[in-house]
């Protein structure tokens, strides 16, 4: 896509967005596909849930990381609840600790999953990747790397249904739902 040099309207920019999300966002992946289409075995379910945790764990990481470098501290306050998200408050017990909940539902141990000993290199690699991008890179491209969020409420729909064929239990539906909603 070649560099757009005028300035655009927020829907402009946003439709921009999105065509990308729709041509280039993961869910294009064949390994998704499977996943989301209720192709994958529940031993292939168990190793994606591994490994997603590495991914779930770091994201509130990366953040803080982009936290620690910003100035403005009503930048810093819209932020916050993304941390929250993962993490958890007083009233909520955050994307973390509801993701060691799937992993129970789909028959994985919990501390297991936790100690991020089963994660694969290759996944370790590219998530400390982008920790280390947040934290080096300019705050422009550490806040534009983090709009694959915008993506994610459609492919977490996605799975939801595919992973509930897989796994057909109200709990691994529940699960799903409440750790990445
Ligand atoms: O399950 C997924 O496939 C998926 C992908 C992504 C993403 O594309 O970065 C995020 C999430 N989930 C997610 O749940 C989430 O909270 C999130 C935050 C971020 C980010 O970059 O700050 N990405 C994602």
């Amino acid at each position: 896509m070649s560099p757009q040099r005028t300035p655009q309207s927020r829907d402009e920019f946003e439709a921009r967005l999105r065509r990308i999300g729709a041509e280039r966002y993961h869910d294009l992946h064949p390994f998704h596909d499977r996943l989301h289409g209720g192709g994958c075995t529940p031993d292939e379910v168990r190793a994606w849930v591994i490994n997603r945790y590495y991914y779930q764990h770091s994201i509130p990481k990366k953040d803080a990381a982009f936290m620690s470098r910003v100035d403005d501290p009503a930048l810093r306050r819209a932020w916050r609840s993304r941390i929250e998200d993962h993490d958890g408050t007083d009233e909520n017990e955050g994307g973390i600790r509801r993701w060691l909940r799937l992993a129970e539902a789909v028959g994985l141990d919990p501390d297991y999953v936790a100690s991020c000993d089963g994660v694969l290199p290759t996944t370790r690699f590219a998530v400390d990747a982008y920790v280390r991008y947040v934290r080096e890179k300019t705050l422009l491209e550490a806040v534009a790397s983090s709009l694959t969020e915008l993506f994610a409420p459609k492919i977490h729909a996605n799975r939801i249904e595919g992973c509930c064929g897989i796994m057909p239990s109200p709990m691994t539906a529940r699960c799903l739902t409440s750790a990445t909603g």
